[in-house]
């Protein structure tokens, strides 16, 4: 089975957290975002609400035009008569249709606004969030949330909405109106209305599970999509792409087969919202036409019921498709919130204290992490120093908790008990942009983003420098990481480079990561294993750089090959969740049989990898 779908990540909790919320409550939670464009929703609703009124307006014209100058008229051969009637009806019609053209006009700008605002809202937490959220949330579903949501909640904002609030008071004036025009035939309209609000009622209990079902599928597909894409490499070298296809086929049948029980729901209420109105004004005609023969209704109040019940039929038979609108929306709202509500641990102290000139002195006392509370622990009482301008490399076996302990450097996860330091300060105790100003790191797998190779290099270099002197960095750091093959790309240093640079080499890209985290120019260096892809010739040109560069910075080098270890001056050895062992490589060769072994394990690692790096390259 191809990597296509996360099983080690839930998608999406499985309980919705705003299902325990009313749709009204759930859709209160915008109000914040939606204060500011209030106004002009407002003013839309007021002209949407115009040209609803408009519309019942004219049937009661067309009663005074039946009652009055139309029987006068034509018994005696005036057709004058009718022309003012007539240019009433005409003015209550261009009434309605500039009303709706204004209210388009109005909403529009505001919706679109409300959506920006919301994405962004998103975006910054998503960013804020530690890692560990996005160890756990797939990247489909951050998306879907994001775009196919926002987009269903505009549209609901700008359109459904508005036609909510309008119909009902269309169709409470409606048969207000009808009751006033034709009093208990006005009544038995409303009979007909009860059937109506319990199909309603009973049809959005129903579709609001299906509604999330649906969305949650729509982004467990794009999940799969992204993912594929990601992995196209990986799925072309082992021969998986009829497997990716298959897995890809079949949560699109899915999808489809919740999407044609959405619309076979709509289609049930559409119908039955058809049918009953319909019904009732069967019911009424020959209720009214019996009642007119008796005398008890006149032939200009028959007409103006059935017209006004017309209008009423309109906003009946839309509720159907309003209230489906108004339910998918609920649903994007609780998506949303999902994220956007998710405590964020990593925060900013209340009184952070000021880091002034960096030493980069790093101490790790009895440090304990664990991903959840109910998992053991990766780390467990580890103790470390890491002089200022050291470099230590971190060696343990695969699966040991190195990442983890670097991660917890730039406070990427906090420790669950004990303390990191810098200089005698809790990272914790520090805002988080001053501690990674100081602390930078290069990841074995390197992200480069979708812009130019200088815009990616100095990334964490302070834009207040003077451009000379960026440039100076862009360069040294380029040439530390024996980079300088992005000269002899199109644009040299303006070369925008593909999504994630995957255009670039594995050893191309992470030269660039190298390069990026070199310039930020930080007091403690954290590098987790950054020379994994590159040949041996090219690794002894970057390591002959990196000794500069690293000399008098703090560094922690996490390292999988003998050639990253001789970059250090000492080496700690991480085994069981703490360090047992800290010296020279020599030193510790000669008395830790553990260390021994680890060397022997990751010579052989080492060689297996150069195997696969080999196969992969050869399938591409
Ligand atoms: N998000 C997570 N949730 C739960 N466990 C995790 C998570 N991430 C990593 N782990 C586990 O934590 C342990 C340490 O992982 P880590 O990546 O720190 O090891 P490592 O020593 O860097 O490994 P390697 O040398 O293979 O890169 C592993 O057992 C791993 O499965």
């Amino acid at each position: 089975m191809p990597p296509t779908a996360r099983a080690d990540r839930p998608d999406s909790p499985s309980v919705p957290a705003g299902s325990d919320l009313s749709t009204l409550a759930s859709l209160r939670r915008l109000l914040p975002t939606v204060r500011p464009a209030l106004p002009r929703l407002v003013a839309g609703l007021v002209a949407a609400l115009g040209a609803s009124l408009a519309a019942l307006a004219i049937p009661r014209v067309l009663q005074v035009l039946v009652e009055g100058p139309l029987a006068a008229g034509a018994a005696a051969g005036d057709p004058a008569a009718l022309l003012w009637p007539t240019l009433a009806v005409l003015a209550l019609g261009l009434l309605e249709a500039g009303l709706i053209l204004l209210r388009r006009t109005l909403v529009m700008y505001p919706g679109t606004r409300v959506e920006a605002a919301l994405r962004t809202t998103l975006f910054r937490h998503l960013l804020q969030l530690p890692a560990s959220f996005h160890d756990r949330w797939a990247g489909g579903q951050l998306l879907s949330r994001s775009m196919t949501d926002l987009g269903l909640l505009r549209r609901w904002l700008v359109f459904g909405l508005l036609q909510l609030v309008v119909s009902t008071i269309t169709v409470v004036v409606g048969i207000a109106v009808l009751v006033a025009t034709a009093g208990w035939l006005g009544l038995v309209y409303l009979v007909g209305a009860v059937p109506v609000v319990v199909i309603a009622y009973r049809f959005s209990r129903r579709y609001r599970v299906i509604a999330r079902t649906s969305q949650d599928q729509s982004g467990d597909l794009a999940n799969t999509v992204e993912e594929s894409v990601h992995g196209i490499r990986v799925l072309k070298a082992f021969g998986r792409g009829g497997d990716a296809l298959e897995s890809f086929t079949g949560q699109a049948e899915q999808l489809r087969r919740t999407e044609i029980r959405k619309a076979g729901n709509q289609a049930t209420v559409t119908t039955a919202l058809h049918l009953i109105p319909e019904a009732t004004l069967a019911v009424c005609l020959v209720l009214g036409v019996w009642s007119a023969a008796e005398g008890q209704l006149t032939v200009g109040a028959l007409a103006a019921f059935f017209l006004t019940a017309a209008v009423i039929n309109g906003p009946v038979v839309d509720l159907g498709m309003t209230l489906s609108m108004t339910l998918n929306a609920r649903t994007a709202v609780d998506r949303f919130f999902e994220v956007v509500e998710t405590a964020n641990p990593l925060t900013d102290p209340a009184e952070p204290r000021e880091l002034g000139t960096v030493r980069g002195e790093v101490t790790l006392r009895d440090v304990t992490f664990r991903h959840e509370a109910d998992e053991p622990p990766v780390l467990d009482g580890v103790d470390l120093d890491l002089p200022a301008g050291t470099t230590t490399a971190l060696v343990g076996l695969t699966g040991s908790g190195k990442s983890t302990l670097a991660m917890l450097l730039p406070r990427l996860h906090d420790v669950t008990t004990g303390s990191v330091r810098l200089d005698g300060v809790d990272v914790r105790d520090l805002r988080r942009h001053d501690l990674r100003r100081a602390v930078a790191v290069a990841f074995e797998e390197p992200t480069l983003f979708s812009t130019t190779v200088r815009e990616n290099v100095l990334l964490g270099v302070d834009d207040s420098l003077p451009a000379p002197e960026r440039e100076r960095l862009l360069h040294s750091s380029l040439d530390v990481a024996r980079a300088g093959f992005v000269h002899d790309l199109p644009q040299g240093v303006d070369t925008r480079i593909g999504e994630e640079g995957l255009s670039l080499s594995g050893g191309q890209r992470q030269r660039l990561a190298l390069a990026r985290a070199i310039a930020a120019r930080p007091r403690v260096l954290v590098l987790d294993d950054p020379l994994s892809a590159l040949d041996v010739t090219t690794e002894e040109a970057v390591t002959r750089g990196l000794r500069e560069v690293l000399a008098g910075t703090t560094s922690l080098v996490i390292a999988h090959r003998p050639s990253t270890v001789a970059l250090a001056d000492r080496v700690a050895v991480l085994s069981d969740g703490r360090i047992s062992a800290v010296g020279t490589h020599r030193e510790l060769l000669a008395r830790d049989p553990h260390y021994r072994y680890v060397v022997a394990s990751l010579e052989e690692d080492w060689v297996a990898h150069e195997h696969e790096t080999d196969l992969t390259q050869e399938a591409r």
